[in-house]
């Protein structure tokens, strides 16, 4: 079983539980989108105003220029100045702020996505094969989620710039002359069109590159934990010359979404160029005389012609805008889709969601007492398996016992320890823990009552203190010394606590990672159902001797569940206690 190590004491005091979350078991693997506003931004409407603020600017600047060929003189030029720069100045402000909110505003939503996508990968199970590789989730969350900040701050924004201010200016020139409003109606169009079927490609390159990212995070990640085995196996030269093709690959991903990029910008600045020279052309010739016609039967003055002439680039900044950013749209709806991926919903950890019973949800008892085990009709049966592993299985155990589960590789002996510490949802029947039932919202307190020793425990980037404590209150630092001490890790240079150790525990052997596991569930004074699944495998005789001592002696007065192959731990604790065999899905006695 892969290394399941006290998920539940670190999910324990950290969780705080959505008000719309599910508080049962679940099975699904339905995605669940995440909830992003899609409602303009106050930043974006702010910007998209200052845009608009052109129309005025450019009219008085027409104003003027008519009353100078009218012969007014300076007079007529210095109302119209002293507006233009009133106007530039509000319109510079209103660009600026908002466009400070609408970046702050996208900070704030990424974070609460981020916080989606967090809650979701910790709801599921440990024994959910189907859970993203931490290296993916890793590059998901925090190097393709900021993409959707540009999307949202800039491709937004000039969305609504495209939507808001074509149509103001076509309402302004089309009173004035219909042929230069004709231009921009047919020109206008074409311009998303052809941007559609370029972001088209854009997006399926965006995807392909996100994928390969994703993918060169995961493997990069997991060749770096397995540094030493490469080491061993002398891989290292074909990792490198997997490493560099990911790389070859990831390059030719990233040009192609560039030249998707480029090609878009082309055909806008073209459309675009065509539309203004076309109305310079028409205006020129309007007021040179040669076309008579397209004012509405009137002569457009020198300041009309002037006004349309400032208005038609205007007309096509904000599609040039959107076509400058049209790559961020690509980008952030990709890592919006990865995201979404990453909070799709597998299988539920128990507890790890919804409303929550207290640790002292035995309120109701007198006193705790050392917890019984009891199991009826349990049944489950693994995704994608065509067996049960447990169909009807029913287990007593009794409150102090000291059991032994033994049986063949894939008897399910692992598979039964993750269902009593609720870090798997059974599928049907009952287990009780001191007479408890253990359901979703009982679970996170009835695993304050559990530890979990397994062959493999996870050891966290921290130091010795951090990886003993697991940030439990009543891990003090003298708890934590007198912990180790009884591990008989105080011997062990690595193992003081304010040493460092690395990621996967790097610095410990393979023995003292189970002695620290052990000093994790000693120094919780709340602990008395000790579950242990294989903790001697690949030790040698004597550091499984010293494992078998502790282990031994912290189960005194605890009810302990030992699921193993190793023949001298498991007549070590059945001296004490009951052995059974675990075969199809039933018990026999041994
Ligand atoms: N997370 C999982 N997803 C799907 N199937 C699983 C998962 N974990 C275990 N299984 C399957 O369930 C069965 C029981 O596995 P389990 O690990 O509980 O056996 P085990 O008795 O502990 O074996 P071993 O002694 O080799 O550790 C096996 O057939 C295994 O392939």
């Amino acid at each position: 079983m892969p290394c399941v190590t006290w998920c539940a004491a670190t999910l324990r005091g950290s969780w705080s539980a959505p008000p719309n979350a599910a508080s049962h078991f679940r099975n699904p693997t339905d995605a669940v989108p995440l909830r992003a506003s899609t409602v303009p931004d106050a930043g974006s409407l702010l910007q998209t105003g200052a845009s608009l603020l052109w129309l005025p600017q450019a009219g008085l600047l027409a104003w003027a220029l008519q009353g100078l060929l009218q012969g007014d003189g300076l007079p007529a030029v210095q109302i119209p100045a002293v507006g233009v720069l009133l106007v530039g100045l509000a319109r510079a402000a209103c660009d600026a702020w908002g466009a400070r909110r609408a970046f702050r505003s996208a900070r704030v939503r990424l974070s609460d996505l981020r916080a989606q996508v967090a809650l979701a990968l910790a709801a599921r199970s440990p024994l959910d094969r189907a859970r993203p590789a931490s290296g993916l989730a890793a590059s998901g969350m925090a190097e393709q989620a900021e993409a959707v900040v540009p999307y949202w701050t800039r491709y937004q924004t000039a969305r609504l710039r495209v939507m808001v201010v074509p149509p103001v200016i076509f309402l302004a020139v089309l009173p004035l002359s219909w042929v230069a409003a004709l231009v921009l109606m047919v020109a206008a169009p074409l311009i998303p069109l052809f941007m559609a079927l370029v972001g088209w490609r854009a997006k399926a390159a965006s995807d392909a590159q996100m994928v390969e990212m994703g993918g060169m995070n995961a493997f990069l990640l997991d060749r770096l934990r397995g540094l030493a085995t490469l080491r061993a196996l002398d891989a290292v030269d074909a990792t490198v010359l997997r490493l560099r093709d990911a790389a070859h690959a990831l390059k030719q991903r990233t040009m192609a979404v560039l030249r998707i990029a480029f090609l878009s910008s082309a055909v806008l600045e073209l459309f675009s160029a065509l539309g203004v020279a076309m109305v310079a052309v028409y205006i020129g010739f309007h007021l040179l005389g040669p076309f008579d016609f397209g004012a509405w039967g009137r002569r457009l003055t020198l300041g009309q012609g002037f006004f349309v002439l400032l208005l038609t680039p205007a007309f096509f900044e904000p599609l040039r805008e959107l076509a400058s950013v049209w790559h961020d749209r690509a980008a952030g709806e990709a890592a919006l889709g990865a995201l979404n991926r990453l909070a799709a919903q597998g299988i539920v950890l128990p507890g790890a969601v919804g409303p929550q019973q207290t640790p002292d949800l035995l309120a109701g008892k007198p006193a705790r007492s050392t917890p019984a085990v009891e199991i009826q009709g349990l049944r489950l049966t693994h995704p994608g398996a065509s067996h049960p592993v447990f169909e009807g299985y029913d287990l007593h155990v009794a409150p102090g016992e000291h059991l032994v589960i033994a049986g063949a590789s894939g008897a399910g002996k692992s598979t039964l320890l993750a269902l009593i510490a609720g870090l798997l949802p059974a599928q049907g029947g009952s287990i009780l823990i001191d007479g408890v039932p253990l359901s979703a919202g009982s679970a996170t307190a009835l695993r304050t009552r559990m530890a979990w020793v397994g062959q493999k425990p996870h050891i966290f980037a921290g130091t010795v203190q951090a990886n003993v404590a697991l940030g439990r209150a009543p891990a003090s630092a003298a708890a934590v010394v007198a912990a180790l001490r009884f591990a008989a890790l105080e011997g062990v240079a690595q193992a003081h606590p304010n040493v460092g150790l690395g990621e996967g525990g790097v610095g410990l052997s393979g023995g003292e990672a189970v002695r620290l596991a052990l000093a994790r569930a000693a120094v919780d004074p709340a602990v008395d159902l000790l579950l242990a699944d294989e903790p001697t495998a690949h030790l040698d005789a004597a550091t499984a001797a010293q494992v078998a001592d502790a282990l031994l002696q912290l189960a005194v007065g605890k009810t302990l569940i030992v699921a193993t192959h190793d023949p001298v731990l498991a007549a070590r604790v059945g001296r004490a206690g009951r052995i059974i065999q675990l075969a199809a899905a039933r018990e026999t006695p041994a």
